[in-house]
């Protein structure tokens, strides 16, 4: 089976009848909706809360019952992937520009489960360039100051344009040489007026999980 599959149906587990649900975004997110589709169609009573425009749309082409995020106090799993992650469980996110409503929907999840390949996994995150909101008012300033915490920050593009994200803003990819202490980053980025949200998610994943290149499953717990 792909890995992505076999991790995405893996996570499922953690979902039971009456749950409140978090769908993530990206390749991995997939495999999990998709089954979580076929849980709904099989009569499994859930709602989902999707972590993106594209999300959404896959949910509903699934019959997921969906609710929208100002109905929603708590999460009770939310399953999504991560471009990078360490042995203490913190994350890179935001490869497919999804990380600003990924890390609200995960601030409010009782049980957040990250699915990735064994790959996304080092020592000390760094390697992946962490994905940086920003509002397009004043971007120069506001790259400039990201620069200035030590990064080479780059705007992301899509077919030749600004990428924007489903928020209407922009993104920068900010390449650090590795990232020691990703908490007080994270607080360092956040201060700066014109950053919307970065893709450090760190103390916020319970579970992770793996394939480890045999077809057999690891965890991070
Ligand atoms: O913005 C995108 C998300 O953070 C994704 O969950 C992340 O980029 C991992 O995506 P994938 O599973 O496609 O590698």
């Amino acid at each position: 089976m792909n890995p992505k599959q076999l991790v995405g149906e893996k996570a499922t587990e953690h979902i039971k009848e009456g749950m409140i649900v978090g769908l993530g975004t990206g390749s991995t997110a997939y495999f999990a909706i998709m089954k979580i589709g076929e849980m709904v169609k099989n009569g499994l009573n859930i709602k989902g809360v999707p972590t993106s425009k594209a999300t959404e749309e896959l949910a509903l082409s699934l019959n997921i019952p969906l609710l929208n995020i100002s109905e929603v106090k708590k999460i009770d799993v939310t399953i999504d992937g991560a471009d990078e992650y360490d042995s203490h469980k913190n994350l890179i996110k935001g490869g497919g520009g999804a990380l600003l409503r990924e890390k609200i929907i995960a601030s409010i999840t009782r049980f957040y489960v990250i699915i990735a390949d064994k790959a996304k996994g080092c020592d000390i995150l760094g390697d992946f360039a962490v994905p940086v909101e920003i509002t397009p008012f004043a971007k120069e300033i506001t790259i400039n100051q990201l620069k200035a915490l030590g990064c080479e920050p780059k705007f992301r593009e899509k077919d030749g344009k600004l990428f924007i994200t489903d928020n209407q803003n922009y993104i920068t990819d900010c390449k650090f040489k590795e990232i020691k202490n990703p908490k007080e980053l994270e607080a360092k980025m956040n201060a700066i007026p014109g950053v919307v949200e970065n893709g450090l998610f760190v103390g916020m994943a319970n579970l992770i999980i793996s394939e480890d290149g045999e077809g057999g499953i690891l965890q991070i717990d």
